[in-house]
């Protein structure tokens, strides 16, 4: 049953939304459902979204490892935490939180992936020998997700061309790209060098003033 007709696409279903008390702000937890998978996608909001300024925006691909498991082979876990940090600052933003564990090629596979690296593969190198391109991910069901909340332009909280690429093709504006530099450390140095070498992330420091343990 779905709370909010009005938001349904052909991609993804509007269900329903909570409040979600984080120890950076109050978020409001939104539910949506993909028709193709039955996967349950996530945004997290804070403020009046809808005065037509850009507001400060993370697309998070789900890391369990990283999200939940505080491993440090990533730095997803940190990026999660400083998007929050840096929305709840503001007072305004928003972070959808996809279901694309693992560049899209799922939690399973994302530990055969590790497995190869600890063999001497990196993350690229790993993904190809499991027959999987270096990034299966697909931005489409943004577009859906966006419009829900009647967000047209964005500052887009990343270092991942990709994904600024992704969204200008779905028709957003995007206003300014605000770097995520957080968390790098001896585990996950050479994962973040094969990003930026390999996948053309951007490591360049932030310009802005840094948040705790931001480099
Ligand atoms: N296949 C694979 N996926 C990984 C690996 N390490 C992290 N991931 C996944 O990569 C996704 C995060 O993508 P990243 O490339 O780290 O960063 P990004 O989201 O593209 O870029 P940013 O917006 O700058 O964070 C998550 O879904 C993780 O589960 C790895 O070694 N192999
Ligand atoms: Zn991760």
């Amino acid at each position: 049953m779905q709370d909010n007709a009005a938001a349904s696409s052909n991609l993804v279903d509007y269900v329903t939304s909570c409040t979600l008390p984080t120890p950076w702000a109050q978020f409001t937890l939104h539910a949506f459902v993909e028709h193709a998978t039955g996967k349950e996608h996530l945004a997290m909001t804070l403020g009046d979204l809808s005065t037509g300024e850009p507001p400060l925006m993370r697309i998070h691909s789900e890391c369990l490892t990283g999200d939940v498991m505080f491993s440090q082979r990533c730095d997803c876990g940190a990026q999660l935490e400083g998007a929050l940090k840096k929305i709840a600052a503001e007072g305004r933003g928003i972070l959808l939180y996809l279901r694309q564990e693992g560049r899209g090629i799922g939690l399973v596979n994302k530990i055969r992936a590790y497995r190869l690296q600890e063999a001497g593969a990196d993350t690229v190198e790993a993904n190809l020998q499991l027959g999987f391109h270096a990034d299966a991910r697909n931005y489409e069901l943004v577009r859906p997700m966006l419009q829900h909340f009647g967000i047209e332009a964005v500052r887009l909280m990343t270092n991942n061309p990709r994904k600024i690429d992704a969204l200008t093709r779905l028709g957003f504006d995007v206003a300014e790209r605000v770097p995520l530099l957080v968390n790098r450390n001896a585990f996950n140095n050479g994962y973040l060098n094969t990003k930026q070498a390999k996948l053309g992330h951007m490591m360049t420091p932030a310009a802005e003033p840094v948040l705790d343990g931001e480099l």
